[in-house]
């Protein structure tokens, strides 16, 4: 849980996410406010190398070096290294001529020789730098680089990136040919294409270091997008003080579908472990006795037509509403959620809710007027949104149009805004993927939104702590086990 204890420290300008064209224009704001480039790229360098010396004791050294920035980045790191004593070798793809402005100074800082590229300069090396494209990869990997990059990979030496592994899109993590890297040091903020996959397993570890790039820099550029994290949600989050009663904490609405019964009654689990004071199924009458034999607290309420259920959501007593989990793929679940929807009220749309709308997509885009979240996973994400393009920008496009925030769920889950914000998460185990863990994840959305908080803070909160929760508890998960987990991180997040 080392996530949690970092947590204090950091701030949401911290978790700030550059694209390349913003970083790029983070460095000419910084050389406007006097910071030379020659002086950002010594100390890029400078952080690599010392990096590497944090990490690892004086060993043979290759750094591969490219035609850009991020070659001029790995000229320093050599330099630094070799100054401090350890073996230095460089290979270079094209000519230390072809340099320019400062990547050129600084090469002509290394007396030593410049290899050329290819798969036999490995010979020898222990550690190997990738300094061969960062920011600038504009196609995919070929020739030298592709082949001594590979042959890199297939051997037992680690391999330390520059910014990015060579190959990885900054902007959304897709791999042109990159091959994986232990450490990856990057610069001033981190960029979309670190947490996205496959970018984020390509980087392994990633230090974000300061370049003497200036602070003020980042409130001229405004990003929209950010990394998920508790700071930047943490003092929205509903917390019970000594004057609230359950009716004040929210009463939280979950259509309970049949014959699959256990989806609805875990994401209820989920609301009330999220603090929502009331939580309720609205269940068809023949599952009642299902739903009502197996739950405590809480409420199960019976409706026989679906003009019941209509009179049971326009009843003032519930804040939010989720269908979804359980509800099957049918015209009814078209229906209700279309009622659920009409209310204005905080709504989640779910799993076979989602679905429902597969034939008529534009009809879910023209019922959305109030707070309301989707939560699809991709397969139902394809059925109602454009599938083309990276996970950000399809997942932004999605709550552009329909005017709802879309949770794009995935080891990399994206939370977008209709109004461009965007958040991206890191904090998912590999264990999550089981059974019935997104039952869980719109219920305890639900439970935040009930209890008030914001469409965008109830989804990004909501992700957290369903992938704390999962952190907690490690090995053996299933779903069920999620909500009894909660109590624990809101204890750390509290602490
Ligand atoms: N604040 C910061 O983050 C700082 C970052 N720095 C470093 O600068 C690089 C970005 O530098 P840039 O020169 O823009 O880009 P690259 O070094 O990544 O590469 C550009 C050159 O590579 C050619 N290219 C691109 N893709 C390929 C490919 N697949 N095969 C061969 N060649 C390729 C490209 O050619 P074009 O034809 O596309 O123009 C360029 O020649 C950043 O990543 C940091 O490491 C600064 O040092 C400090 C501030
Ligand atoms: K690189």
């Amino acid at each position: 849980m080392n996530m949690l204890i970092s947590e204090s420290v950091l701030t949401n300008r911290q978790c700030a996410l550059l694209t390349v064209g913003q970083m790029a224009e983070a460095d000419r704001r910084s050389v406007a406010a006097g910071v030379s480039s020659f002086e950002l790229m010594a100390n890029a360098g400078a952080a690599v190398a010392h990096e590497i010396e944090c990490h690892w004791t004086p060993r043979p050294v290759l750094v591969l070096c490219g035609p850009g920035n991020n070659g001029g980045d790995g000229f320093v790191t050599a330099h630094v290294l070799a100054e401090a004593g350890w073996p230095v070798r460089v290979a270079m793809l094209g000519s230390r001529f072809s340099l320019k402005d400062e990547a050129r100074q600084h090469a002509q800082r290394w007396v030593g020789e410049v290899e050329a590229l290819s798969p036999e300069v490995l010979e020898g090396a222990e550690l190997i730098v990738d300094a061969l494209f960062g920011a600038g990869l504009s196609r995919p990997l070929q020739d030298q680089a592709l082949e001594t990059l590979a042959a890199a990979s297939h051997g037992t030496v680690p391999i330390v990136a520059i910014d990015t592994p060579s190959g990885v899109m900054g902007d959304s993590g897709e791999s042109l040919g990159a091959v994986p890297a232990v450490l990856t040091v990057t610069f001033f903020r981190k960029k979309p294409g670190h947490l996205l996959l496959p970018g984020r397993d390509l980087c392994g570890e990633v230090i974000v270091a300061d370049i003497g790039t200036p602070k003020a820099v980042l409130d001229a550029i405004a990003p929209q997008t950010y990394e998920n994290h508790p700071a930047l949600w943490l003092a929205n989050l509903p917390r019970a003080t000594s004057d609230t009663d359950k009716h004040s904490r929210g009463h939280a609405l979950i259509f309970g579908g049949y014959p699959m019964t256990g989806a609805a009654r875990m994401a209820a689990r989920g609301a009330a472990r999220a603090g929502s004071g009331l939580t309720t199924i609205a269940v068809p009458e023949i599952a009642f006795p299902i739903y009502a034999t197996v739950l405590d607290s809480i409420m199960v309420r019976p409706w026989l037509t679906p003009e019941d259920f209509g009179h049971l959501l326009n009843g003032s007593r519930f804040s939010a509403w989720l269908i979804g989990p359980g509800a099957g793929v049918d015209k009814e679940t078209f229906g209700h959620a279309l009622a659920m929807l009409a209310t204005g009220r905080p709504t989640i749309i779910d799993a076979d809710a989602i679905t429902a709308f597969q034939d008529e997509p534009g009809a879910l885009d023209r019922a959305i007027h109030g707070p309301c979240v989707l939560t699809p996973h991709e397969s139902e994400f394809r059925r109602v949104f454009d599938p083309f393009g990276d996970k950000l920008t399809r997942t932004r496009a999605a709550a552009r149009r329909c005017g709802a925030v879309v949770v794009l769920k995935g080891s990399d889950t994206v939370i977008a805004a209709p109004d461009g914000r965007a958040i991206i998460n890191a904090n998912a185990p590999p264990t999550l993927a089981t059974a019935g863990t997104g039952d869980v994840l719109s219920g305890i959305i639900l439970g935040l939104l009930a209890q008030g908080m914001s469409a965008f803070d109830s989804a990004a909160a909501g992700v957290w702590l369903h992938g704390a929760a999962a952190a907690e508890f490690g090995p053996g998960l299933l779903a069920e086990d999620l909500p009894d987990l909660l109590p624990a991180v809101f204890r750390r997040l509290y602490s």
